[in-house]
């Protein structure tokens, strides 16, 4: 069917409302705008499917929901009658339609004879995680579009071990949505109907109680938090998501005396009000929290995203300023921290493992290394890390103590196979009342351990491409690449070039070729002579390229002109 075609279908569907179809005639003389919403069915991307919420197939709304819904079902039914009765966790965040996506979710897997236990309001993704294994689910369903702006939304899924669906599981939910009509295939339920019979359950404050008990088991040093509560002060910002009700709980639980929330942000605002985009990763977003931190003197700030899985902080520097630490440098820091804390209580595993991504840095692996503690690489996203720790706790080969991501996010703890942003929030809040007991900061922390395992530095360049064109531009800028892969880059030359879509290595001097473990992903990386990493991938949720620059040196001022230099080539790659 052309795009044409599947527009005029959806124009003369009886399932349109009057409205959608409205909006729908509103476009029928831009060609370009049909086409882009639907010259195909959204896919799975790192985080099941995302888009921005209008009328239209390659878009998110009521019936690209109830379609992925549909196609899900059948997939656990086809998986016999046990799973059925196991059931699906249903979760959503603070977005505009999240509520009412989650409840169209769960009408349709009732309707499907599947029962459905739905959280009674929005709440973080990492409970939706726990709440799928606690509870012995067979799956789950997350409404949330994470950081994004607030026009889109998203659809993560989830497996019964509690982590997000992988690549090869996701293409079977994607392939029966290819064979089952968008609109006729459905069965659902009534809501009132579907919970009278018990079909659709509601989740509330006992699974909060049950994760927050987890999570608190995560603390290691509470005497530490006691030594310095009635002077340590931190700021706390949700980013109007939800973490605005266990984030803060769990820190009182901790032991802190001095939380303080920014007002303005506590509130929860599907339009995000006062931030352009409700990501940690930007900087701009705290100014609200910075404000406030100033006013009270605060020691530290954290934030939490909108479906808190990813956490910011900012910390005072030798200037007393409020400045950002990069999601690298806190996992780094986290983890040089978690593996101390733990010698020090004696609950280090003999095998404790880190697991990362390829596209994080590599002073995590120096920490873990120098410590006596594996370290091992997975493409981005918790899935894969998820499917990593699975199998080396199953084989007995390690046992995973933290993962983490250059993009904020931490996975903490055994309860949960996503990140998660309360538990990293209260390990982050111990780690900074530690150091403050010792009379430092985290900025003073991070110097020392530069000093201890050497300087590193990075920067991801987001090469944002929108639309149509941009897709088509992302996959012109991977095939160039393929095509003519640098011999040198910004006067460097390029010693390996790796393509880890069929895990090939070659060797710029002589053009020896050989493989790398890892292999299916679209991600290809240069390793340059003077130790720098560059690799290049296109975003899995966003319509952009993502240049990640991993340098390290013998100081700060190394690796920032190695840094400021690649970045002008990554730069030029967007023509
Ligand atoms: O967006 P979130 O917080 O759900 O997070 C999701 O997307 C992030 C960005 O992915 P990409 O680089 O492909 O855009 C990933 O790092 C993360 O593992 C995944 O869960
Ligand atoms: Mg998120």
């Amino acid at each position: 069917m052309s795009y044409r075609e599947r527009y005029e279908q959806w124009l003369n569907s009886p399932a349109l409302s009057q409205e959608e179809k409205a909006e729908l005639q509103s476009i029928a003389n831009d060609e370009k705008e049909i086409e882009s919403r639907f010259f195909a069915p959204l896919e799975f991307g790192t985080a099941g499917l995302r888009g921005t919420m209008c009328v239209g197939l390659h878009q998110m709304n009521i019936h690209v929901i109830r379609h992925a819904t549909q196609a899900f079902a059948e997939v656990i039914l086809a998986e016999g009658s046990e799973a059925v009765e196991r059931g699906v966790a249903v979760c959503f965040d603070c977005r505009n339609h999240s509520q009412e996506f989650a409840r169209e979710t769960a009408c349709v897997m009732a309707g499907n004879g599947i029962k459905v236990r739905l959280f009674e309001s929005l709440r973080p993704t990492p409970e939706l995680s726990f709440a799928v294994r606690e509870y012995g689910c067979i799956a789950g369903v997350n409404v949330t579009a994470s950081h994004n702006p607030k026009e889109y939304n998203g659809y993560k899924v989830y497996w019964a071990d509690g982590a997000q669906l992988p690549p090869h599981h996701a293409a079977a939910i994607a392939k029966k949505m290819e064979e089952l009509d968008l609109f006729t295939s459905i069965r659902r339920m009534d809501y009132d109907e579907a919970v009278a019979k018990g079909m659709i359950t509601l989740m509330g404050e006992e699974t909060d109680e049950k994760f927050l008990a987890n999570v608190m088991g995560q603390m290691n040093d509470k005497a530490a938090v006691e030594k310095v509560a009635d002077t340590f002060k931190m700021v706390y910002t949700p980013f109007h998501g939800t973490g605005y009700k266990l984030i803060p709980e769990t820190l009182r639980r901790l032991g802190m005396k001095h939380v303080l929330c920014v007002p303005e942000q506590m509130v929860v605002d599907g339009n995000f009000p006062t931030v352009v985009s409700p990501n940690p990763e930007n900087p701009e977003g705290f100014y609200l929290a910075v404000e406030l931190a100033k006013k009270e003197g605060a020691d530290f700030i954290l934030g939490s995203d909108p479906d808190a899985d990813r956490v910011g902080i900012m910390v005072r520097n030798d200037q007393g300023e409020y400045i950002v630490i990069s999601g690298n440098q806190t996992g780094v820091l986290l983890l040089d921290y978690l593996i101390g804390a733990r010698k020090r209580a004696g609950t280090l595993p003999a095998n404790a493992v880190a697991l990362k991504t390829i596209v994080t840095t590599e002073m995590a692996r120096k920490v873990a290394e120098t410590n006596g503690v594996k370290c091992f690489d997975t493409f981005t996203g918790f899935k894969f890390m998820a499917e990593k720790k699975n199998k080396l706790e199953a084989s007995g080969e390690g046992k995973v103590i933290f993962s983490y991501e250059e993009s904020y996010g931490y996975m903490l703890g055994d309860y949960v196979r996503d990140k998660d942003a309360v538990t990293a929030a209260l390990l982050l809040t111990e780690m900074a009342a530690w150091y403050a007991g010792q009379g430092m900061t985290l900025y003073d922390a991070l110097q020392k351990c530069f000093e201890k395992y050497g300087y590193y530095g990075e920067k991801t360049l987001n090469l944002v491409m929108p639309g149509l064109d941009g897709l088509k531009k992302m996959a012109d800028l991977m095939a160039g690449l393929r095509e003519h892969p640098p011999v040198e880059i910004a006067g460097v030359a390029v010693e390996q070039q790796k393509d880890y879509k069929d895990g090939s290595v070659v060797r710029v001097s002589d053009g020896a070729k050989s493989t790398m473990e890892l292999s299916g992903s679209n991600v290809l990386r240069y390793e340059m002579a003077d130790g720098t990493s560059i690799i290049v991938r296109p975003s899995g949720t966003e319509p952009k390229v993502k240049v990640y620059i991993l340098a390290n040196g013998a100081d700060k001022a190394v690796c920032d002109e190695k840094v400021a230099k690649y970045a002008a080539w990554a730069e030029s790659l967007k023509g």
